[in-house]
């Protein structure tokens, strides 16, 4: 929490993004057999899921196991996380009319999560807990391609095409990601992640106009806690400015741009999250030292604090856990003052 503020850390802190999961034969184990939502409904399930990376690789923040589907899910639409595809939705969103489909999210619709962050955070005293969100625009892209997708064609037709029900929507979205991140600061999250994966697909004019006043929206309405707020995209490298003026704390950079060179895009008084190319985990151990050096070597740019060792991207299921614990007590060691 002190890096996010730049105030002086013993070493530079470090967690990755999708760190519990299937790179962890532990997880494996408890998930069997319970579909991948189901698990995210279940509070004992999750504080055991978030607590083993912790556990396992002494990480120093915990990201809490859910997914950015879980409040759509929460709110009636109907979406499966399918094995090796990711959340499809039964009935995209392409009309005005489909829009009465994304009603407002209330307390009452996640009890489980209030209940699971609530068990997290005594179990975790000092350790913070990251909670999280999908962005409007990553979210958008799932509703209204109904899957995962490559080229965002139809998202991105709506976006041009049809520019009031492309706003409407992403507003809805704005409300409902507000409310889910209010939901898991006030079970006592520390810090919050916005996650816009897929936003990098725009360009910096389209991003402006269409995309950021919902960003910022959701950044405003949790302004007022006071909680670190982290926004991370993929192939972001020409955002990274507009993405922390949208109201970030800590903007997430991907292996693509050195932390230096993000440092002058984002600008003054804010942190910086990366960067290491969670392809080099595949690398020999030297290698992953060499790169995670010159992560940690560029990020001198912020100065003595401001900067949260983190992967470009997630971990992935087929990731050597070892390398990644590996990897921590070399930031540790690295990394300290
Ligand atoms: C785009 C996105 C999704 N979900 C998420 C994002 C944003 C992060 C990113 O950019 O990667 C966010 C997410 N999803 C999950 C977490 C857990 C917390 C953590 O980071 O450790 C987080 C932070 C669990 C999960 N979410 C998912 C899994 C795998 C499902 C399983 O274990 O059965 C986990 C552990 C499923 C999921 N959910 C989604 C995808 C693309 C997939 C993968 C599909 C597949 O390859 O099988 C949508």
């Amino acid at each position: 929490m002190r890096a996010c503020r730049h105030e002086p850390v013993p070493h530079t802190p470090v967690w990755f993004m999708r760190q519990a999961g299937r790179s962890l034969p532990e997880y494996l184990k408890v998930r069997e057999g319970i579909p991948m939502l189901e698990s995210c409904m279940r509070p004992e399930l999750v504080k055991e899921i978030t607590l083993q990376p912790v556990r396992r690789h002494k990480v120093d923040a915990a990201i809490f196991f859910s997914d950015i589907v879980v409040p759509l899910k929460a709110i009636g639409i109907d979406v499966d996380i399918k094995p090796g595809i990711g959340p499809v939705i039964a009935d995209p969103i392409r009309t005005f009319a489909d829009l009465e489909r994304l009603r407002p999210l209330e307390p009452d619709d996640v009890p489980y999560i209030t209940e699971a962050v609530g068990l997290l955070v005594d179990e975790l005293g000092p350790t913070p807990l990251i909670g999280f969100a999908g962005a409007p625009y990553t979210l958008a892209s799932y509703l209204v391609e109904g899957g995962p997708s490559k080229n965002h064609e139809n998202t991105k037709a709506m976006m041009y095409g049809a520019p009031d029900l492309w706003a409407a929507l992403l507003d809805r979205l704005a409300g409902i990601t507000s409310a889910f991140l209010k939901v898991q600061i006030e079970a006592g999250a520390s810090a919050i992640q916005l996650f816009d994966s897929w936003v990098g697909s725009l360009a910096p004019d389209d991003y402006r106009r269409s995309v950021m006043p919902a960003s910022t929206k959701v950044f405003d309405a949790v302004a007022g806690y006071g909680v670190p707020r982290i926004h991370f995209g993929v192939g972001t490298g020409e955002l990274l400015g507009l993405m922390g003026r949208a109201g970030a704390d800590v903007v997430g950079v991907d292996w693509r741009v050195p932390l230096n060179v993000a440092a002058e895009r984002v600008g003054p008084g804010k942190a910086l999250q990366g960067n290491l190319d969670p392809a080099v985990l595949f690398a020999p151990t030297r290698a992953v030292e060499t790169k995670a050096r010159e992560v940690l070597h560029a990020a001198q740019a912020l100065g003595s604090s401001g900067h949260i060792f983190n992967l470009g991207h997630g971990v992935m299921p087929s990731m050597d856990p070892d390398a990644l614990t590996r990897l921590v007590a070399f930031v540790h060691e690295a990394g300290a003052r």
